[in-house]
């Protein structure tokens, strides 16, 4: 018997998405989870499996070669392939939302022209880089240079930490100061393409989870960019990437509904499968609360992502909103995943099951897109602010 669980009426062509993305994960992602996250390793040919199936551009209009369908059906296709394994998730959220997603956004005519087919057949890797050592919840106090050459160029210098899908990608969204004194005005977006002269990659970074998704360093050095590869206008990407901060929690907030999902598919099985004192453990009212508890967690936790996603398709801003409902399914997710492990006992701590993996992945999620301290400063600021 399988668990039933609320249903959301999304309409048949968010369902049937759901179907295609669950059976593609179950297929070809969950069986190679556990793997994956052994052996440290980013699946790259998985990339022109997604690219076949159509979902890279999942936001991206139709009119730009993309699927044109908009924020809910992408937390959708996030949460089922985090289901399968969270760290392609993530990895394929950073790719989709935070590069595609920006670049069909605010790119010009020519730029989504270039960039735009590779990136969403899945032969080429996106990334999207604002984060530097000195500068991650303090972002806009970022150090990276790019200075004016001519009319026709800046030049980059200065580095950039933590930053997803940075060790493959061949497309990259990069925020740079292009003047320093004049603080988040002086920000500006570029597109960057791995071969640029001065720009290179550390060795990926050895990280507690998600380890499906490489994690690097960039370094620019004297790297060139012309002046046709601004994202959106000079001394305004603060915009770009505030709004695309939005757009990301939003999305990513499917990561955290897929991990919860995960921990659910292991413990309802178990419940029944193990038995002590002579009875399944599912027999136990202790037990039984633990099902109840993580059940409405997720279904909260669904609830109020896919209410901000719908937001979002509606064309509303939702900032609160968008920090708010990565807040509370991250933090449900890490604490989904502790009482997945307390539920299995001792073979929730050993690696042949997946709960560990799914904890470390967990953990990310409050943290990557914005810290929980940051979300919740960002919906406290706007509850007093709005109400002034
Ligand atoms: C909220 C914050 C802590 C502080 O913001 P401030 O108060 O300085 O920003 P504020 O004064 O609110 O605004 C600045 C300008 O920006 C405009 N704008 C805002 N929202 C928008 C919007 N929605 N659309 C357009 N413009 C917007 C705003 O108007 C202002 O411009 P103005 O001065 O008026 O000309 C911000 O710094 C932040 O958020 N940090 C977390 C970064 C953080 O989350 N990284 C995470 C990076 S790690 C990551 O992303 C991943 C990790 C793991 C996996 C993948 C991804």
């Amino acid at each position: 018997m399988t668990l039933s669980s609320l249903k959301f009426d999304h309409g048949e062509t968010i369902e049937m998405l759901r179907d295609s993305v669950r059976a593609f994960a179950a297929a070809e992602i969950a069986p190679r989870a556990a793997d994956i996250d052994r052996n440290n390793e980013f699946p790259r040919d998985l990339w022109a499996k997604i690219g076949d199936l159509g979902l890279h551009g999942i936001t991206v209009p139709e009119a730009d070669g993309g699927a044109g369908l908009g924020y809910l059906a992408h937390v959708i296709a996030v949460e089922e392939i985090s289901r399968a394994s969270a760290s392609v998730g993530l990895a394929w959220g950073a790719h989709s939302n935070l590069c595609i997603n920006q670049i069909a956004r605010w790119g010009t005519a020519a730029q989504k022209a270039k960039y735009l087919p590779g990136l969403i057949s899945g032969e080429h890797v996106g990334s999207l880089a604002m984060s530097e050592s000195g500068a991650g919840s303090d972002v806009v106090s970022m150090k990276l240079r790019a200075d004016r050459r001519g009319n026709d160029a800046f030049v980059l210098n200065g580095s950039k930490f933590w930053i997803t899908n940075g060790p493959h990608a061949e497309t990259l969204v990069v925020y740079g100061k292009t003047d320093p004194a004049a603080g988040p005005k002086g920000i500006t977006a570029f597109l960057i393409e791995r071969g640029m002269k001065g720009f290179s990659t550390a060795p990926k970074l050895d990280k507690l989870g998600m380890r499906g998704s490489d994690t690097c360093e960039l370094v620019f050095e004297d790297c060139e960019v012309p002046a046709d590869n601004v994202l959106g206008e000079v001394g305004r990407g603060v915009q770009v990437l505030m709004s695309g901060l939005d757009y990301e929690r939003v999305v990513l907030a499917g990561g955290p509904l897929g991990i919860m999902q995960a921990c659910l598919d292991v413990v309802v099985p178990y419940v029944h499968e193990r038995t002590q004192f002579g009875q399944p453990i599912g027999e136990f009212q202790l037990m039984q609360g633990k099902l109840a508890d993580m059940y409405v967690a997720l279904s909260t936790a669904k609830a109020y992502v896919y209410a901000v996603a719908q937001a979002c398709d509606r064309g509303e801003t939702a900032r609160k909103d968008a920090a708010g409902c990565i807040l509370y399914a991250a933090e449900k997710a890490t604490w989904m995943a502790l009482e997945a492990i307390q539920a299995l006992g001792g073979n929730g701590y050993i690696n042949d099951y997946p709960t560990g993996r799914l904890l470390r992945d967990a953990k990310l999620y409050e943290i990557g897109a914005g810290t929980s301290e940051i979300r919740r400063f960002l919906i406290g600021r706007e509850m007093f602010t709005e109400t002034a």
